[in-house]
């Protein structure tokens, strides 16, 4: 099932599929590459064909040991391609997904690798804007880092940019995967590099509990609690790790570590980490945060459903909703001041020490369960709205003023 990629490339077998597109193991001249073949709607799309040519010095120019090099953009009839290194490893969401929780030092291994490929892109102009565990990739073919730990290179970076064309996403609406949206993009602040150093810090309290320290149940919640509430400490975590996190988690952007900072400060914890054990966290109890959600929202999911670790929306028209964890972006509106101030009593999931018993399983499951059934309604009416409302913005073809525009390159 061999095929042509532009006059250079072959694609021979596919290697994973994303929301933008398919990823094949490819050859061209100088030998076995990537090839990241993007869905046909969007090679379809003059203004995005015009984006990807225009961005192609950018996209091109990063080299770093921790970033994945984009070697060619190809621009062929139907096809539209991003040439990139191969990485013969996996990816971190499943590494994570295999082991629930790495250990600390191989976690911070993995983060100070991922923050050095930040720092080179920041330093270059470029934000990446979706850092998550799904574009991280694991060189298992290098030697091994601290705690066993392959060599971490991030990827996708320029690709939020280029889908975030004006026409898909204007300037009411937030690109990125809740989990790991800044606070200042939920509040429809341009993303400057500081989004992708809480995005990162999210990660690695991800490596480190198993889950997202604002994650769970309807994407709007999530946002808000971006905004609103305070990380819960994990039980066991150095305080020297706890500390750092804290301040990457910062609200505010400018009291964040720039990424070359956080690579040096993670490095130089790592003596101290070694050898420790994956730390001993339970998932948070989802059933409190699920009710402590319907009490403040009416939002929350459905009863008798789990609550998802990340809720996502597609922003691509098409992407398969039961995709939708795993999706590059987010497409949602910002929400108003007083939607966000909303979740200040708290629906984080407070992470539980291992045995410790549930918050609130003593509650009455009789008016607990009528409460439900009133709310799975109402989200089931909220849900239906917001389906229409986002068909009816996605299909919006009418071109915004220029300066809604919010895909520019930030200076770090
Ligand atoms: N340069 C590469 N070398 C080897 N494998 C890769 C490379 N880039 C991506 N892959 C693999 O291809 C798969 C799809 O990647 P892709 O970037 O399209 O999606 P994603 O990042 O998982 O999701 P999304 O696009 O929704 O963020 C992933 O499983 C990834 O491991």
């Amino acid at each position: 099932m061999a095929r042509r990629i532009g006059s250079r490339y072959t694609a021979h077998q596919i290697l994973g599929r994303g929301s933008a597109g398919t990823v094949w193991l490819g050859e061209g001249p100088e030998g076995p590459v990537a090839i990241k073949l993007l869905r046909e709607d969007l090679s379809s799309d003059q203004e995005l064909v015009g984006r990807f040519v225009q961005e192609r010095t950018a996209l091109l120019g990063l080299e770093h040991p921790h970033v994945v090099s984009v070697r060619d953009l190809v621009v062929d009839g139907n096809d539209l391609a991003l040439v990139m290194d191969l990485v013969r490893g996996t990816d971190l969401r499943t590494r994570l997904d295999r082991e629930r929780r790495l250990a600390p030092e191989a976690a911070v291994a993995i983060v100070a690798d991922v923050a050095e490929g930040l720092a080179a892109a920041h330093a270059a102009g470029v934000v990446h804007r979706d850092v998550k565990p799904e574009n991280v990739l694991l060189d298992m073919q290098g030697p091994l880092g601290p705690g066993g730990s392959h060599r971490a290179l991030l990827t996708d970076f320029g690709v939020a940019k280029l889908i975030d064309t004006p026409r898909r996403t204007r300037a009411t609406k937030i690109i990125g995967t809740p989990d790991y949206l800044a606070p200042e993009i939920v509040e429809g602040l341009p993303p400057r590099a500081s989004v992708d150093i809480y995005a990162l810090a999210t990660v690695l309290y991800e490596l480190l509990a198993g889950f997202t320290p604002f994650g769970g149940g309807h994407p709007g919640a999530v946002l808000r609690r971006h905004v609103t509430e305070t990380v819960v400490p994990l039980p066991g975590i150095p305080d020297e790790l706890w500390q750092l996190l804290v301040q990457c988690l910062a609200k505010a952007p400018a009291s964040r570590l720039r990424a070359s900072e956080l690579a040096t400060r993670l490095r130089e914890l790592l003596p101290l980490l070694a050898g420790m054990p994956p730390l001993d966290v339970d998932e948070p109890d989802t059933e409190a945060a699920e009710e402590a959600a319907e009490e403040l929202s009416g939002a929350a999911p459905v009863t008798g459903q789990p609550v998802r670790r990340r809720g996502a929306v597609p922003l691509v028209p098409g992407a398969k909703p039961s995709d939708s964890n795993r999706d590059t972006h987010t497409s949602m509106r910002v929400p108003a001041p007083d939607e966000l101030a909303g979740g200040a009593h708290g629906t984080a999931r407070a992470p539980r020490a291992a045995g410790a018993p549930r918050p609130g399983s003593a509650r009455n499951r009789a008016v607990t369960r009528r409460r439900r059934l009133v709310v799975a309604v109402a989200a089931l009416i909220l849900a239906v709205a917001g389906v229409g409302t986002w068909l009816a913005t996605s299909d919006d073809t009418t071109p915004p003023p220029a300066d809604t525009q919010t895909s520019a390159p930030t200076a770090p």
